[in-house]
């Protein structure tokens, strides 16, 4: 049973284990993904937010010098040089004239100095003569750049050209937030491809539609190789694009093992407590038990006091304790009156011939002296022939009621035979035995029987003093009630002392 309390209360203890592992597993999990995921789209903001502030200070930068060149007040060589030593924002600039000829540029010959031309879209832009702001296709491993330019209009709203720079990437994106692990900023346009880096490999189709409404948000994405990737994306307002910081989520919940782990190593020892608080009380349950389980000794107290002694300690075994104490009273009760049953005459309820054969035996091992009166019913056939059986069994039960008469407490009588009786008198001398043999037969002679008149007894007394044989001192009895009935009845005689 102790194995039994014990492997089911380790069984559940560890099944409640595994499941709040499981469970705190996925909510750490969860909370990994979902703090990464608020990670990426605030780097997202900031970062959009940050180059939104420097294109536009490009820009404010470009309509100033602009607007000199536009009213004479400065040259465009100087103009170009200017800008590009002044203000740290271009990496380089230019100045083109209304036909597109390159009047200044800084480096002098900028290879990009023509790239504000390009898509349909700046090129209709250019048209328009609108201020205009464009991602320059760089090779894959490169910074993006950006294209800033604006156009010199008179103040009368004569077109004379532009003056344009280009913003470098690494200028852009300095202003990264923290570099979080495995993170990756890309550029994407109104359609949700990526601009830069080249050959972004990842599910952008998932966030066109973000890009193409300029929205900002968060989500879980899986590219076509099954890999999870945490975004986050802002709209660059100032070009029209949109920025997106992308993680794998596996980077994301690199910490998770590690974790685990901490909780496994916090919460083990607890375990370890409960299932030994299991042994424990699986041991406290069982003990009282197991005392209780008594196997031997049923019929003496020995059991029972056993029993008593248990200390239960909870109130079933508690119950079970006092049911058992009860059943085992009433067991021995049972066995009592079942031994007294086997030992007693039905009739006169005297000692029947087993009893006296066990009480002589006790006497014998303890070398009890007794004495022994052997009484037999003078002519009781002629008691059955003349007044019937029935009034027999009257006549036997009266024998015994006169027997007890006569008796101590301490004296054994039994019924040995038909109407033969016997008195085994502890302790007691031939002549007391003989006198009170005397008595009893006066008894008889003197009292009424069930047959309406006195009936007569012969009996023969003997004694043993505790050594020699006992059987011996059973005839001699034996031998003097022969010689009672022989010297003509109604007679006591007591046999030679041994
Ligand atoms: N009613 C009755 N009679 C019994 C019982 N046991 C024995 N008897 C009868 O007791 C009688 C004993 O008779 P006997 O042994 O001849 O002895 P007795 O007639 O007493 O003659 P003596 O002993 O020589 O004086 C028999 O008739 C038995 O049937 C009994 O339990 N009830």
């Amino acid at each position: 049973m102790r194995w039994l309390i014990l492997s089911a209360m380790t069984t559940l203890s560890l099944l409640i284990y595994a499941v709040t592992l499981h469970a705190s597993y996925r909510t750490l999990r969860q909370q990994l993904l979902e703090q990464a995921l608020d990670a990426n789209q605030a780097s997202a903001s900031q970062l959009a937010q940050s180059t939104d502030t420097l294109l536009e200070a490009a820009q404010a930068q470009l309509a100033y010098s602009a607007n000199l060149l536009a009213t004479g007040q400065a040259h465009p060589g100087e103009e170009s040089e200017r800008l590009g030593r002044q203000t740290g924002t271009f990496a380089s600039s230019w100045v083109v004239q209304a036909d597109g000829r390159v009047l200044a540029g800084t480096p002098p010959k900028p290879a990009s100095a023509d790239t504000s031309k390009g898509t349909a879209e700046s090129e209709a832009v250019m048209e328009r003569r609108q201020p205009l702001i464009k991602v320059i296709d760089m090779p894959a491993n490169d910074d993006p750049s950006i294209v800033v330019t604006r156009p010199i209009q008179t103040p009368d709203g004569r077109y004379q050209g532009r003056i344009g720079g280009t913003v470098a990437g690494s200028s852009l994106f300095h202003a990264r937030p923290e570099e979080r692990v495995a993170t990756h900023v890309y550029l994407l346009d109104r359609a949700g491809r990526p601009l830069h880096p080249h050959g972004a490999n990842f599910p952008a189709e998932a966030l066109a539609e973000a890009a193409r409404r300029g929205l900002s948000g968060s989500g879980a994405l899986t590219d076509a190789q099954g890999t999870g990737w945490l975004a986050g994306y802002a709209p660059l307002r100032s070009a029209g694009l949109s920025i997106a910081i992308l993680q794998p989520a596996d980077a994301a919940l690199e910490p998770l093992s590690g974790l685990m782990l901490r909780t496994l190593g916090r919460t083990l020892p607890f375990v370890l407590l409960v299932l030994m608080a299991s042994v424990w009380l699986g041991g406290w349950i069982v003990r009282p038990l197991k005392q209780l389980a008594v196997t031997e000794h049923w019929e003496s107290t020995i059991a029972r006091e056993r029993i008593e002694q248990v200390r239960t300690g909870y109130f079933e075994a508690e119950q079970l304790r006092q049911a058992m104490l009860e059943g085992l009273g009433r067991l021995h009760r049972r066995l009592r009156k079942l031994n007294r049953e086997s030992i007693t005459d039905p009739l006169t309820g005297l000692t029947n011939r087993r009893g006296k054969r066990l009480a002589l035996s006790e006497w014998e091992a303890q070398q009890r002296p007794f004495a022994v009166i052997v009484i037999d019913i003078d002519h009781f056939k002629q008691v059955n022939d003349t007044h019937g059986h029935e009034v027999g069994d009257q006549v036997i039960q009266f024998a015994g009621q006169l027997m007890r008469r006569v008796s101590r407490s301490d004296d054994l009588l039994c019924r040995v035979g038909g109407e033969e009786f016997m008195m085994l008198l502890p302790d007691t001398s031939l002549e007391t035995a003989a006198q009170v043999a005397e008595r009893l037969r006066r008894c008889f002679a003197q009292e009424p029987s069930p047959t309406g008149e006195p009936i007569s007894i012969s009996a023969g007394v003997a004694c043993w003093h505790g050594g020699g044989s006992l059987s011996s001192a059973l005839t001699r009895a034996d031998e003097a009630l022969y010689q009672a009935k022989r010297s003509g009845r109604n007679r006591i005689v007591a046999g030679e002392p041994s």
